[in-house]
């Protein structure tokens, strides 16, 4: 049997409304103005707050970029991960013309900036200024549709970690080889390896192999995507070998199979013990979730209900 741990906290995933979105301006324009006062203090994702850049912050938050070619996925995998946009929705979402931020910082360990970029980023376009975007940045998921042909994609991708790593090679560059649901189990792994291979040798060419790219398999309709991103949060926390201490304490003294340190809103694991994490197990862990959270809301609608009775009211 597995435990879950983790905060409870409960959020309001229907706030897209409030996105806020730059323009792919020069540095100047990525600061936050004083609006920035009114993201809702209780809700675990605020949008277009503070960034590296804003001169009054004094937390300094690791920064995730989402990029890929068009309609590779990016917009999808944010709202299903930190919006609780259910997969299908997504078939009517827009395409994304400018740079979306958005602060994630449900608990101490999940804290972080996600930047959703446009699909065509043009680095030698004067007023987008990458330097300053990649040296803020923690880790850059590029996303390819394994569904379409990705030869282009895979140009891009080169393009792109060879710019980011130029100025700054501390950057986790992970890569999503997404919309995978279509694709058979052997496809996959063929299409895997062939990206793998391809995206490694145009890096070897350049005389660029100390580059490590990671490699994932993911569609927003089913776990994977959050599978995924956990890891890619995961090697964002320093705490992480801590963490998993404790966890393998936890397990070794209460005869519990395997422990997940949840974070509930997302559902981003941040740490487990150090057995393997076998994705069904996982899966229940995430549908358990869910049960609490339908019963939170229930039982919050419950107690909404009964503080609008007129008084005296039994
Ligand atoms: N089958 C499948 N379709 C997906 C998946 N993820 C996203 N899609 C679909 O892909 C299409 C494009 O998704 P978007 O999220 O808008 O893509 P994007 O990369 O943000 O596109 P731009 O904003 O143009 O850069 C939508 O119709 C989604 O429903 C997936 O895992 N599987």
């Amino acid at each position: 049997m597995s435990q879950v741990l983790g905060k409870p906290q409960l959020q309001d995933g229907d706030n897209d409304d409030e996105e806020e979105e730059d323009e792919l301006v020069g540095l100047a324009d990525y600061g936050d103005g004083p609006d920035s006062s009114d993201a809702d203090p209780d809700s675990g994702t605020e949008e277009g707050v503070l960034d590296f850049s804003d001169p009054f912050s004094t937390e300094v938050k690791p920064r995730i970029l989402l990029m890929g070619l068009r309609r590779s996925g990016k917009s999808s995998i944010q709202k299903v991960v930190f919006h609780k946009m259910s997969p299908n929705e997504t078939l009517f979402l827009e395409s994304t013309n400018k740079i979306c931020r958005e602060e994630v910082s449900n608990s101490s360990f999940v804290n972080f900036q996600i930047w959703d970029f446009p699909g065509q980023i043009d680095f030698f376009d004067p007023t987008f200024d990458y330097e300053m975007i990649f040296r803020g940045t923690g880790a850059l998921i590029f996303v390819i549709d394994s569904q379409d042909d990705y030869m282009e994609a895979l140009a891009r991708l080169h393009l792109t970690v060879t710019r980011a790593y130029k100025v700054n090679t501390d950057i986790n560059f992970e890569v999503f080889i997404h919309k995978v649901d279509g694709l058979s189990d052997d496809h996959k792994i063929e299409t895997q390896r062939d990206i793998h291979q391809r995206a490694n040798d145009d890096l070897a060419d350049a005389g660029l192999e100390k580059i490590h790219l990671s490699f994932y398999l993911t569609s927003i309709y089913d776990h994977s995507i959050f599978e995924a991103f956990s890891k890619v949060v995961q090697k964002l926390i320093p705490q992480l070998p801590t963490l998993e201490n404790l966890l393998n304490i936890f397990i070794s003294n209460s005869g519990i199979e395997k422990a997940f340190l949840f974070d509930v809103v997302s559902k981003i694991y941040i740490a487990t013990d150090s057995t393997p994490v076998d994705m069904q197990t996982y899966e229940l862990c995430c549908d358990m979730i869910d049960v609490v959270i339908d019963i939170s809301c229930i039982y919050g609608a419950y107690r909404l209900q009964f503080s609008l009775l007129p008084e005296g009211h039994p």
